[in-house]
This record gives structure tokens, C-alpha cells and sequence, in this order.
């Protein structure tokens, strides 16, 4: 991702960004794209402590199921989300009802991140629509109550509760961001949630259609 390979130079928006170059013309969420958009939130999680290492070293072991899928042989079929679901479901490579043969199916893996990514459209906005005082902890853990944790057990959701308890404050949050005063991140987010929405809902419907939202 041009420009945000060095910790010190990280900028949210064009981490944010890549999520927009996700979609095609014809509304196809390029899978190059989305992994890297999601490489970019796990630096950017990194930077803020180690108690999120749990989490992010699940989201990179999902991030590398599907590197190593675009990589591999088949990896044209990869090229979007489309054609992973086509090409999986023809092929009969995904577990549909319990785990068995193929449990890092690309589809089951791809589902992971985007259940995750209701937790990101969520947090940002409410990041975006924050007062100056508001926690960062406390939007966090709402939006994944929301979210995410509906499909998580107890022990994770315990973990996760502790972990979002170390996020520093919104004044900080923001400027580790490194997009400018507040008034640029509120409008950056502006510019960027609608994008994200987008993939989110395009990516779910295209699951609904094919059954697959409840992928074990
Ligand atoms: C910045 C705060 C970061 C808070 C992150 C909120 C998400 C909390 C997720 C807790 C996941 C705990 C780890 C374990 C997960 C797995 O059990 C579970 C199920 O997988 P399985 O079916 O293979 O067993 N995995 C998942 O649900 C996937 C989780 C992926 C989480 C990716 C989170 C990346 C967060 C990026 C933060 C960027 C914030 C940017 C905001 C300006």
C-alpha cells in the first residue's frame, strides 16, 4: 500500500481508502484490496498496545488464508469475492452446515472479516458523531455488542471487553490516526464510511443470496 509501508508515516485515511478501491464497476469487491485494507486497521491496531495482539493475530491469520488462497493455483478464482463464491460453491469446498473437510474454506474466512467489518462501519461512526468527551472504550464495546460479538462465546467476549478498556481516549485515538485536528477526522470518515458501507452491504447481500451468512 503506497505510502503507509512505515509505522511512523501511518495515515487512517489511506488505510480507509484502500476499503474504497475495493469495489469494481460493476460492484465486485476485489479480495487484493479488501486483505490490504485490512493489513493497514491491523497496523493500526498494533500501534495501540499489545493487549489487542490476540486480536489482531486472528485477523492476520485470516488476512494469510486468503493471500495463500490468491496465491495459490486457483488463485484467479480468487480475484474477487464474486468469483470466490462461485467458484467454492461449484467446486464444493466450503463446510455448509458443521466444520469438517474444508475449515479455512475462503468463504468462512472471508465471513470472519466481514462480520468484522460491521464492528469497523459501526465504530467509525460513532466515532464520527462523538462529543470531545465521549470514550473511545465505550463506542467500542457497543459496536461490537452490536455486532460481532453475537457470534462470538463468552471467553472471547470477556477478552475483548478487558482489551477495549486499554484504548486510549478520543483525543488520542485521533491522533494516532495522523489525519489532521478532529474537524479532518470527523470529515474523513464522513468521506469514508458510505464507501465501507458499501462493501459491507454488497458482500452481505451477496451472502444472503447464497445462504452462507451462517457459515460454521
Ligand atoms: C481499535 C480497537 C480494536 C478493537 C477490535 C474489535 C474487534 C474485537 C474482536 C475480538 C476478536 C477476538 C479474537 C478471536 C476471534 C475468533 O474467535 C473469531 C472467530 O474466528 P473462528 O471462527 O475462525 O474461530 N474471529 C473473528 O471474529 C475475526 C475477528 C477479526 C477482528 C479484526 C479486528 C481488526 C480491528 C482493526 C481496528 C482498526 C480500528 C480503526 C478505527 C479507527
Amino acid at each position: 500500500m503506497a505510502g503507509s509501508t512505515d509505522d511512523q508515516e501511518f495515515c487512517l485515511r489511506e488505510v480507509l481508502d484502500v476499503f474504497k478501491s475495493c469495489l469494481t464497476e460493476n460492484k465486485e469487491v476485489v479480495i487484493d484490496n479488501y486483505v490490504a485494507g485490512w493489513r493497514g486497521l491491523v497496523r493500526f491496531m498494533n500501534s495501540l498496545g499489545s493487549v489487542f495482539s490476540f486480536i489482531s493475530k486472528d485477523a492476520v491469520s485470516k488476512i494469510q488464508v486468503m493471500v495463500n488462497y490468491r496465491n495459490g493455483k486457483n488463485g484467479e478464482q480468487y480475484a474477487t469475492i464474486q468469483s470466490m463464491v462461485t467458484y467454492e460453491l461449484e467446486s464444493e469446498l466450503v463446510d455448509l452446515a458443521k466444520r469438517g473437510s474444508f475449515p479455512e474454506s475462503g468463504c468462512r474466512t472471508l465471513l470472519r472479516l466481514h462480520r468484522a467489518l460491521r464492528w469497523l462501519q459501526l465504530f467509525l461512526e460513532r466515532l464520527r458523531t462523538s462529543a470531545a468527551d465521549s470514550k473511545t472504550s465505550v463506542m467500542c464495546a457497543d459496536a461490537y455488542n452490536e455486532s460481532l460479538a453475537q457470534h462470538h462465546p463468552w471467553i472471547v467476549r470477556k477478552a475483548a471487553g478487558v482489551a477495549f478498556c486499554a484504548l486510549p481516549g478520543r483525543a488520542t485515538f485521533f491522533e494516532v490516526m495522523n489525519v489532521g485536528p478532529p474537524e479532518q477526522v470527523v470529515a474523513m470518515l464522513g468521506d469514508a464510511l458510505p464507501l465501507i458501507s458499501e462493501v459491507y452491504q454488497v458482500t452481505e447481500d451477496l451472502y444472503a443470496k447464497h445462504n452462507l451468512l451462517n457459515l460454521p
